[in-house]
């Protein structure tokens, strides 16, 4: 089932929590909310699922479509959601078999399965979130993992035509949520159940979903696939909040910006640049770690003498602490064939040279 949401505000006494969100996510889409604490994901989610009620006015008209349906009207029961919470409280006192068919057996007499029916339909989810030799347990008995995926099976038992998914693995720890990452995403392709999920976990969200709707200040800064968002960031607050960076402070001048003491030139630059008019205009260049290579020698014009700090090898790259000139700290990552061939110790200069880089203009995206 498709879902389309438009001009979703949703203002708590003064505080703007969403401002005007509008989206579309196509059936059996995986899509992930990802954003820093307070950006207004769960405040969409939960207007998605109804569980809010968005801001409406004579300007603002917001509306909520499952397969090009209006349901603003329906209450959440009516709306054939499936939630999973991070602290989703299965109950205490059922088995997990009991726990997964429980939105089953209390189904009205006229729509609600027969008894072999829902045995057999509860046998079916747990052997899909691979907890069939624990029916018989209590909740108590479980792992916080195991409890999650049969909060998944509770959701899915009522084949829910949208599963919503707040920070589903927030409370576990780190190995658990990598374990339950994948998982989820297996199971999202064996059943295809159009999937929104809330995370902070950027690393989470990169891995697992279709698509990425990155929020911030409660609006959308950017929509676009795992790999968009990591490697075509739109908004200097993307490039920050997705993955590792190195910030040069500086201002443009036309086609030059001056960063510290590196010139650049808009002609022979390695990555994207505003093209705007003006002068000492603020703005902010952008680099990768691992966009930095470091060399014995002066390498071009992007190449910044800088003395190495510290070195740390325990991981998939090494990673290496500079300084500049200035004092200013930068950090590169560079292969372990790379670490091997050359000599990084610490205290010795060297010259970072910026394979690619990003300038934003502090004026066009603010
Ligand atoms: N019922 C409420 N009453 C008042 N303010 C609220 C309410 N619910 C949320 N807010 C505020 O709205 C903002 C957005 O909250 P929301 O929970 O949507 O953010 P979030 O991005 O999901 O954050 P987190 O990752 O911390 O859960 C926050 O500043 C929060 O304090």
């Amino acid at each position: 089932m498709s879902i389309e949401i438009r001009n979703l505000n949703k203002t708590f006494g003064t505080f703007p929590a969403v401002r005007d969100v509008s989206l579309k996510i196509e059936t059996g889409q995986l899509v992930a909310l990802l954003g820093p604490s307070g950006s207004g994901k769960s405040t969409l989610l939960r207007m998605i699922a109804g569980l809010e009620k968005p801001d409406n006015s004579d300007l603002i008209q917001p509306e909520v479509l499952f397969e090009g349906v209006p349901v603003g009207h329906k209450p959440v029961r009516k709306r054939g959601v499936g939630f999973v919470f991070q602290h989703y409280s299965l109950f205490r006192h059922m088995t997990v078999f009991e726990n997964v068919a429980f939105g089953l057996r209390v189904r009205p007499g006229k729509v609600r399965p027969a008894r072999g029916e829902i045995d057999k339909k509860v046998r079916t989810l747990l052997e899909l979130i691979q907890l069939q030799s624990l029916a018989g347990r209590y909740p108590h008995q479980l792992s916080g993992g195991q409890r999650q995926r049969v909060a998944l099976a509770r959701a899915l038992a009522v084949e829910p035509q949208v599963l919503l998914l707040d920070e589903p693995f927030g409370a576990l720890d780190a190995q658990v949520r990598v374990d339950l990452r994948t998982w989820l995403r297996k199971l999202h392709n064996e059943i295809n159940v159009t999937s929104v999920f809330v995370t902070h976990d950027q690393e989470e969200a990169l891995e697992i979903a279709d698509r990425v709707i990155i929020m911030n200040k409660g609006r959308i800064e950017q929509d676009g696939t795992p790999y968009d968002v990591f490697h075509a960031p739109e908004t200097p607050f993307v490039m920050g909040f997705i993955g590792n960076v190195n910030i040069f402070r500086g201002s443009l001048n036309g086609s030059r910006g001056v960063f510290g003491s590196l010139t650049v030139d808009r002609q022979n630059f390695p990555g994207g640049y505003p093209s705007m008019e003006g002068k000492d205009v603020p703005a902010e260049m952008f680099v990768r770690p691992h966009e930095i290579e470091l060399q014995e020698k002066v390498a071009g014009p992007l190449s910044i003498p800088v003395r190495i700090v510290r070195v740390q090898p325990a991981g998939a790259l090494v990673r290496i602490e500079l300084r500049t000139e200035k004092g200013e700290p930068l950090m590169a990552e560079i292969s372990h064939d790379k670490f091997r061939e050359d000599i990084f110790r610490p205290d010795s200069l060297v010259f970072a040279e910026l394979k690619r880089a990003r300038v934003f203009s502090n004026l066009l995206h603010r």
